[in-house]
């Protein structure tokens, strides 16, 4: 394992505010402020932004725009905007919109995966299959997410072998990266360093996302201990927006800004404009009437307004 000081130069990271975060609103957020959401944060200087996802309205009511979102944001070069497909009719929608990278995704609980997909892990990856298969004929990359990784609000505990499992069938059926879910922000560092260990058996460790929610407060360490181990791929949501339709009670996403803050305070380049990122933060919870869970963007809002004083 790596000391402190022997850590990734560089770490690539996936926001997924747009999707993650805004999909557990109760109150439709306007499609135009969800493209200026995108817009904004690829000024700020996000080169992975998760857009949406095309799944069925019926399920996740927020994200029904999924196309216009998709039609109306401002496309920069060596930008990506991943959108999740649980299946062909959602890639379908996918491509038609000009999608260049999609996700597919399933759990390692049983009991989640029937909760937010409506089937078995098994009948998952039989349905995985032939989505992955059509997005690569096309040309599209695709990402494999694990969810329940280190704990499942249905089941408990969830072993590290089950989660290896099912992230070497998404890697073998041409997953390019599996983002390992924390859903519900249960982890702690040695069983999110246990848990990678399991899947790195089977994936390599450079294939491997950490997507860490933050209900107990403990994604950043958490990050820290698996970043220690090879990982270089981290989600996380703007002003930690979110929680998950499925698993009641879990905060979002680990907040970018802090993610991006402790980065720079380790020298680990991210490319991310901090001040931006955080003016970001602010503006989209002035949006939907939220308050930030980010503690750097709260830092950086003070900072602004006794400077404006
Ligand atoms: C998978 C299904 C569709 C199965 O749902 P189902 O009800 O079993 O599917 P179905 O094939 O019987 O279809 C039911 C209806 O949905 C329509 N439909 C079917 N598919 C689509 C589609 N792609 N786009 C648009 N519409 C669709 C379909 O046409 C039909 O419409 P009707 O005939 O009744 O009018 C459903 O369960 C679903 O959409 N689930 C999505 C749930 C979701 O989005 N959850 C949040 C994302 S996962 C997450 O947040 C975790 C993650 C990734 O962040 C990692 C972590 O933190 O752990």
């Amino acid at each position: 394992m790596a000391a402190i000081s022997d850590l990734p130069s560089r770490v690539k990271i996936v926001e997924v505010g747009p999707r993650d975060g805004l999909q557990n609103e109760k109150t439709m957020v306007a499609t135009a402020t969800k493209v200026e959401l995108i817009n904004r944060l690829n000024n700020a200087g996000l080169s992975v932004i998760e857009a949406t996802a095309f799944v069925s309205p019926k399920w996740v009511p927020q994200m029904a725009d999924a196309p216009d979102v998709m039609a109306q944001i401002t496309r920069k070069a060596g930008v990506t905007y991943p959108v999740l497909t649980p299946n062909l009719k959602g890639l379908e929608a996918a491509i038609a919109s000009g999608a260049t990278e999609v996700a597919v995704f399933g759990a390692a609980s049983e009991s989640f995966s029937q909760k937010n997909i409506n089937c078995s892990i098994a009948e998952s990856l039989d349905r995985f299959r032939p989505v992955t298969d059509a997005a690569r004929e096309a040309g599209l990359a695709v990402r494999g997410y694990v969810s329940c990784v280190l704990g499942c609000p249905y089941e408990g505990e969830i072993a590290p072998a089950k989660v290896a499992e099912v992230s070497k069938a998404l890697y073998d059926m041409g997953c390019y990266e599996i983002s390992l879910g924390d859903t519900i922000g249960t982890g702690t560092p040695t069983k999110a360093q246990a848990m990678i260990d399991a899947v790195a058996k089977h994936v390599p460790v450079e294939k491997l996302a950490a997507h860490f929610h933050d209900t107990y407060g403990q994604a950043l360490a958490n990050l820290l201990a698996v970043l220690q181990m090879g990982v270089a791929t981290i989600d996380s949501s703007v002003a930690g927006l979110g929680g998950c339709p499925y698993a009641k009670g879990a905060s979002g996403n680990v907040a970018t800004e802090d993610v991006v803050y402790m980065l720079n305070g380790l020298g680990i380049d991210t490319g991310i404009d901090l001040e931006k990122l955080a003016e970001t933060g602010s503006w989209i919870c002035d949006q939907i009437g939220r308050s930030s869970a980010s503690k750097v963007n709260l830092a950086f809002a003070a900072k602004r307004s006794t400077a404006g004083e």
